[in-house]
């Protein structure tokens, strides 16, 4: 596959973005916080995910284009539905006998490695999305319509 280079001269980088983002719903909450957000309860999280490129495809169907919106849509939808309609917990933030009576009732619980705040997932994501080979500028994620958090490097 060639690439159209727009790399105009030396110490001037012509950027390319895309943003897509995708939406899923889970319950969560804040082992060892003081309020409200101790409490089990659920989000709607929106997650933007911008990708660069210096170049541009520059033959076929993707002819001027970083990618198509539908792959990479469909790439970062693949990474997140998991997620979808379950409860994410912190390991080991829940006592073992509620956890076994929660799985015992069919309910999906997803542990995570991290206290699964908006910051968290937004690492997160970024970590899966690069190791799928996509140059990021950064990965938004929203926890209520207001409040997002963001990772970049
Ligand atoms: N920096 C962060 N702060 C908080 C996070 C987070 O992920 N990163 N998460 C929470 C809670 O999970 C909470 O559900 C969201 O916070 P909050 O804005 O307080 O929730 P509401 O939208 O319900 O707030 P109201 O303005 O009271 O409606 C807490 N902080």
């Amino acid at each position: 596959m060639l690439l159209l280079c727009t790399q105009v001269s030396e110490g001037e980088i012509n950027m390319y973005g895309l943003k897509i983002e995708h939406s899923f719903d889970s319950a969560h909450f804040l082992k060892g916080y003081e309020g409200k957000c101790a409490n089990i309860h659920g989000h709607r999280w929106k997650v933007e995910v911008y990708i660069t490129s210096k170049e541009l495809i520059d033959d076929g169907q993707q002819r001027a284009m970083i990618i198509d919106f539908k792959d990479l849509k469909k790439d970062v939808k693949n990474i997140i539905d998991y997620y979808d309609h379950s409860l994410i917990i912190e390991v080991n933030s829940l006592n073992p006998k509620t956890k076994e009576c929660l799985l015992d009732e069919g309910f999906r619980i997803i542990e995570v490695e991290f206290r699964p705040t908006a910051e968290s997932f937004s690492k997160y994501f970024y970590d899966i999305i690069r190791e799928k080979g996509y140059e990021l500028e950064k990965v938004v994620v929203y926890e209520t319509p207001n409040n997002c958090a963001f990772y970049y490097e």
